[in-house]
């Protein structure tokens, strides 16, 4: 065991690679769905050129889930009269309403606030960042717009895993951070605990720390002023030849791409030819402005400035995060910019009823618009029929992705088991991802041709009470997981390490966590590389027919305990027919498990004694319109919402 002293260097892997495996989703700002925001102002063009680049602060706010962002960015937005304060404003930069509904934010959000300090106009803009652990892509991607960060922790909880997790994103980056204890009006609140703990872990000067209360305003009038003092304003020259990092984007319906660009050097303005260095394609300017709080005309950016351009992007596709946008005929040192986003979970999608296709397809195509981190392919399932494979970066992200699918267009869809990419190496060198058990190679290819396989693992950061360490010791010792370090981070709490196969983490690893430390412990991971793993693709079979859309990939030693719970929780939901079913899972021709469904004889008229022809009809018509939700695996009859219940566990 080891002190927290100089956490630090413990701490500090490889920040790039961790923004690999976070994960991250887009907005789609105009939605039906999202909530306008309560303007102060009415949309007018405002004038900058009062304020010099020594007179903007560009600064994030970063956090543990639920430690407040969202409600600090409220009251700052009040406080420089950005939006009204009418007392009722309740994260109002959380539009989606998935993240209203969830109560958390998932699409980091900038806005632009107007501050008067020592008798000076200051421009503040301010990204209010996700504080989930799928989400901290866009954190990172969100702290290149950044020269500073207020990392907020809440005066009851203190420092958890994704405070670590953010305060090295930030560090990483060379940010100012600026430490808020927050939540100090609640009973259990203890800061100068907390203030300790800050201290100790992450080596800052705690001597003014920030303690208010976002949700009563306690202390709220000396964060900004903080900001100002703290945080260096950027650096980049208006009299250099013009260079904008492309940080955010969203798909607006009527105008096309927007573009949120951080201006590092130089001017652009409205009418300008520019050229994006990564994809080497030409636009011109028809808008440019800020968001205040949304999008208000200002005819230019100058370096320092955070603000949007619209340029006759038809496509997110084209709008490369990181990327560097330049006048055309200047030639400029792209800025450094971001590795690409990439799906680590994978699953088909396929729609209930099968005569909702072309539905779904469009409203796919709607919401990938906006969110190109998602990958999308066609897929053929025997059981499901046509559907897609689609990439996430994390489970989450999948979840908000299918409850948009869900409630902005009323589709509904089954979600197979995710998949995690997996790697085949084979005995002639070649290596193949796996993103689909279907790709798997059978069990005569792995004994002839396969060197090997791996799977993806992760570096998980776990922190929670002492008392929880046997459970937290015993719930990573059945994921496979291997201990790397843990440490006190106080009296009472302690920070465990551990790597864990990715694939045992994106199943119920969290929910798994939650229940065992009563909602105590928290996590963070990120990507680890791979390693050899004895992997097995386990089918499902009915009557002898395999279903496809069933089959799994999974280590062998789950093999039994898995192949024994879907024989069973299928039985449960495959209604008795005329003949047999036999339901079996296997790997390869060796059966693991199976379950039996004895024959019944089922007449649907039966009740209607011949009389009442009309009846019996209407009886026959629902019948035959039930067969339609139908599918046929050989001569078995399932009900598609069958495999929805299954994938969803309702069995
Ligand atoms: N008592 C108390 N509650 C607060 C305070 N600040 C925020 N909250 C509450 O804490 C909860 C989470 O606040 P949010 O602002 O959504 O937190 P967040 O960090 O933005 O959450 P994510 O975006 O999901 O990461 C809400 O119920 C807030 O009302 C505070 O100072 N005191």
């Amino acid at each position: 065991m080891r002190s927290l002293y100089g956490l630090s260097r413990l701490l500090s892997a490889d920040l790039r690679q961790q923004q690999c495996i976070r994960h991250y989703i887009q907005k789609r700002w105009q939605s039906k769905t999202t909530e306008k925001l309560k303007s102060a102002d009415p949309t007018k063009e405002i004038d900058l050129t009062d304020i010099p680049a020594e007179r903007i602060r560009n600064f994030s706010i970063i956090a543990h889930i639920d430690h407040g962002k969202s409600t600090l960015a409220d009251r700052l937005l009040e406080l420089t009269k950005t939006i009204r304060d009418q007392g009722s404003n309740k994260q109002v930069l959380d539009k989606l309403k998935v993240e209203r509904e969830r109560g958390i934010t998932v699409k980091a959000q900038t806005v632009s606030m107007f501050y008067t300090y020592k008798g000076q106009k200051y421009l503040l803009n301010l990204i209010d960042t996700p504080g989930h652990v799928d989400f901290s892509y866009e954190v990172s991607r969100s702290l290149a717009a950044c020269q500073g960060t207020l990392l907020l922790v809440d005066a009851s909880q203190g420092i958890q895993a994704q405070t670590v997790a953010n305060f090295y994103l930030a560090f990483g980056q060379g940010l100012h951070v600026i430490p808020v204890i927050n939540k100090i009006d609640l009973p259990g609140a203890n800061p100068d605990k907390v203030v300790k703990q800050i201290h100790s872990a992450f080596e800052l000067d705690t001597a003014d720390v920030l303690k208010i209360s976002a949700k009563t305003r306690k202390n709220i009038e000396a964060v900004l002023p903080s900001v100002i003092d703290n945080i260096p304003s950027p650096t980049g020259s208006k009299d250099k030849p013009m260079r904008a990092l492309l940080f955010d984007s969203w798909f607006d319906t009527y105008v096309g791409v927007v573009c949120m660009l951080a201006v590092v050097d130089g001017v652009i303005k409205k009418g300008d030819k520019i050229m994006s260095a990564h994809g080497e394609e030409k636009y011109e300017v028809s808008e440019v402005g800020i968001m205040h709080p949304e999008q208000v005309p200002t005819g230019y950016l100058h370096a320092g400035q955070v603000g949007y351009i619209i340029c006759g992007m038809k496509t997110a596709s084209e709008a490369h995060i990181g990327d560097t946008f330049h006048h055309l005929k200047s030639k400029v040192e792209p800025l450094p910019g971001f590795e690409a986003a990439k799906s680590m979970v994978f699953a088909g999608i396929f729609p209930v009823d099968t005569t909702d296709f072309q539905k779904l397809d469009e409203s796919i195509k709607k919401l990938t618009l906006n969110d190109a981190s998602v990958s999308v392919h066609k897929e053929t399932s025997n059981a499901l029929g046509q559907g897609w494979r689609l990439g996430f970066l994390g489970t989450l992200h999948m979840d908000v992705f299918r409850q948009r699918l869900e409630e902005e267009y009323e589709a509904n869809v089954i979600v197979t088991q995710p998949t995690v990419p997996y790697k085949v190496v084979f005995r002639n060198g070649e290596e193949k991802i796996v993103r689909n058990p279907a790709d798997f190679p059978s069990v005569d290819e792995v004994s002839t041709k396969v060197l090997n396989l791996q799977e993806p693992m992760v570096l998980a950061t776990m922190i929670f009470p002492e008392e929880y360490m046997g459970q937290m010791m015993d719930l990573c010792g059945t994921r496979r997981g291997e201990q790397t370090e843990y440490m006190f981070m106080d009296e009472t709490r302690v920070l465990m390490k551990y790597r864990l196969p990715l694939a045992e983490v994106v199943t119920d690893f969290y929910d798994e966590l939650k229940s065992r430390t009563s909602g105590y412990a928290t996590f963070d991971y990120e990507e680890n590389g791979y390693e050899m793993s004895d992997l097995v693709k386990m089918t499902v079979l009915i009557n002898s027919k395999p279903v496809d859309a069933l089959s799994i990939i999974l280590h062998r030693g789950q093999v039994q305990v898995v192949g024994r719970d879907w024989v069973k929780r299928l039985k449960g939901l495959i209604q008795r027919q005329l003949f047999e079913i036999v339901i079996q899972t296997a790997i390869g021709h060796k059966i693991v498990a199976r379950e039996t469904i004895t024959a019944m004889r089922k007449n649907v008229t039966a009740k209607c004694y011949g009389g009442d022809i009309t009846r019996r009809m209407k009886l026959l018509e629902k019948q035959k319109a039930g067969k339609k939700r139908m599918k046929m695996i050989g001569n078995v009859e399932i009900p598609q919402k069958a495999f929805y219940d299954f994938m969803d566990k309702k069995a």
